[in-house]
């Protein structure tokens, strides 16, 4: 799978992790940086370039990162077909997911260390979406919601 990575100078600090978990279940990077905590950058910036990239099929998921994961989380939910949640478990990670079609991970690397950030990151990639029909009732719901918003 194409995975979309991008954070702010505050989510530089678990970007070795998010990589290496991406790498190491064996998807693809596509990296939108930052690379070091010297460079700065908006969270609405970073979270916005990575989107685009699942809006336009150039990733399939995408992970994002800032100090709390809040403010990806805001920037990403306003984009159409985004459907980002902050997660610092394994279990709403998956969840997410299967339930509720999340297509973007939000963390905060003021919040979770590397280990827990990158079993976290290998539960989002390695769930897939449920086909009971009430999670996708539920999620076309969600759906219409964004629909009828922009009207
Ligand atoms: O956590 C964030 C937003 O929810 C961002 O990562 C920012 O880092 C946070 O707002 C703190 O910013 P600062 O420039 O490091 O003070």
């Amino acid at each position: 799978m194409k995975v979309a990575f991008a954070c702010d100078h505050a989510g530089v600090l678990l970007r070795d992790a998010v990589v290496e978990a991406i790498r190491e279940g064996g998807h693809t990077l596509v990296d939108f940086g930052i690379y070091s905590k010297e460079e700065k950058a908006d969270y609405p910036d970073k979270a916005e370039e990575a989107c685009r990239a699942l809006q336009d099929g150039r990733a399939e998921r995408a992970v994002l990162v800032c100090g709390s994961g809040v403010g990806v989380c805001l920037s990403a939910n306003k984009m159409k077909g985004i459907y980002a949640s902050v997660c610092h478990d394994t279990y709403t990670a998956r969840q997410g997911v299967e339930h509720d079609q999340m297509n973007a991970l939000c963390m905060g690397g003021r919040v979770i260390g590397d280990e827990l950030a990158k079993d976290v990151v290998k539960a989002f990639l390695s769930a897939t979406h449920s086909t009971q029909e009430r999670h996708l009732r539920r999620v076309h719901k969600i759906q219409a919601i964004e629909e009828q918003s922009m009207k």
